[in-house]
């Protein structure tokens, strides 16, 4: 049964300094029980300068990169290299500096790449990543990933999921193509929920009190239509990782 924890620090440094500690000791804990570790990152100033905390992190290197499997929760649509890819922030926040296996690194495609301007067969693309990556895992053809960090909006979404789209309510893709963003820009690829709840662990990692009436609404089980962050849940933890701003 999947449980749901609530940890509450003092300020957003705090926040993502001690969220990057705890992604090393994750990883570390994975690699120790099975020799490798899965991660999906997130996109999003927070989630973001966690992966910065993580390149500065004197523990960093008790992680093994090359044997951590990197996936993204969703992307921008973007050309390759784009400044607001979330693999190019990605990439220089932490990837760019550490030894991760370039094969084991699983980017969203870019626009303009095989798929040209195609954001829903970039999107199918990528779940055939994840099915063939899965070998079984779970029942979802999506790896279990060990961890998957997300960010949240003001609104309440989460990943590329906004309120009232109909890729918040998909249950059979585990991939979508996402049009027509609120966020910029428009066009975008994310994982769904069937997806994201293959996942061991899923953390949420918010900060600022302007997410705070999301957080509350999430947490007391909004419907994921109206909040899609209420959705998202690990199959053993789901853990809200908030500044004391986000608690509210
Ligand atoms: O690509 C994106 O924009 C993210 O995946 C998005 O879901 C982000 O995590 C939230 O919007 C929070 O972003 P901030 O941390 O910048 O508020």
């Amino acid at each position: 049964m999947s449980r749901t924890d609530v940890v509450v620090a003092d300020n957003s440094d705090v926040l993502t300094a001690s969220t990057a500690a705890r992604l090393i000791t994750r990883l570390v804990d994975a690699q120790t029980a099975r020799g490798a570790a899965s991660v999906v990152l997130t996109g999003g100033g927070t989630g973001i300068e966690v992966l910065r905390q993580v390149r500065h992190s004197p523990a960093r290197d008790a992680v093994d990169w090359s044997r951590v499997d990197v996936y993204w929760g969703d992307e921008r649509f973007l050309p390759d290299g784009d400044p607001e890819r979330n693999e190019t922030q990605a990439r220089e926040a932490l990837l760019d500096h550490v030894g991760v296996d370039p094969e084991r690194v699983h980017p969203m495609a870019p626009s303009g790449g095989k798929f040209g301007n195609e954001a829903d067969e970039a999107a199918a693309h990528y779940a055939e990543v994840l099915a063939t990556t899965a070998a079984g895992d779970t029942e979802t053809a999506v790896p279990a990933f060990d961890v998957l960090l997300l960010g949240i909006g003001e609104e309440g979404h989460t990943a590329s999921l906004f309120p009232h789209t109909p890729y918040v309510q998909e249950s059979q893709r585990t991939v979508v193509g996402v049009h027509d963003c609120p966020k910029p820009p428009p066009t975008r690829i994310s994982l769904t929920l069937p997806a994201i709840r293959a996942a061991s662990e899923v953390w949420l990692v918010v900060a600022g009190a302007g997410k705070a009436e999301a957080v509350s609404a999430a947490l007391a089980g909004s419907d994921p239509v109206e909040i899609p962050a209420a959705g998202p849940r690990g199959r053993e933890r789901t853990l809200w990782l908030l500044d004391r701003e986000a608690a509210g």
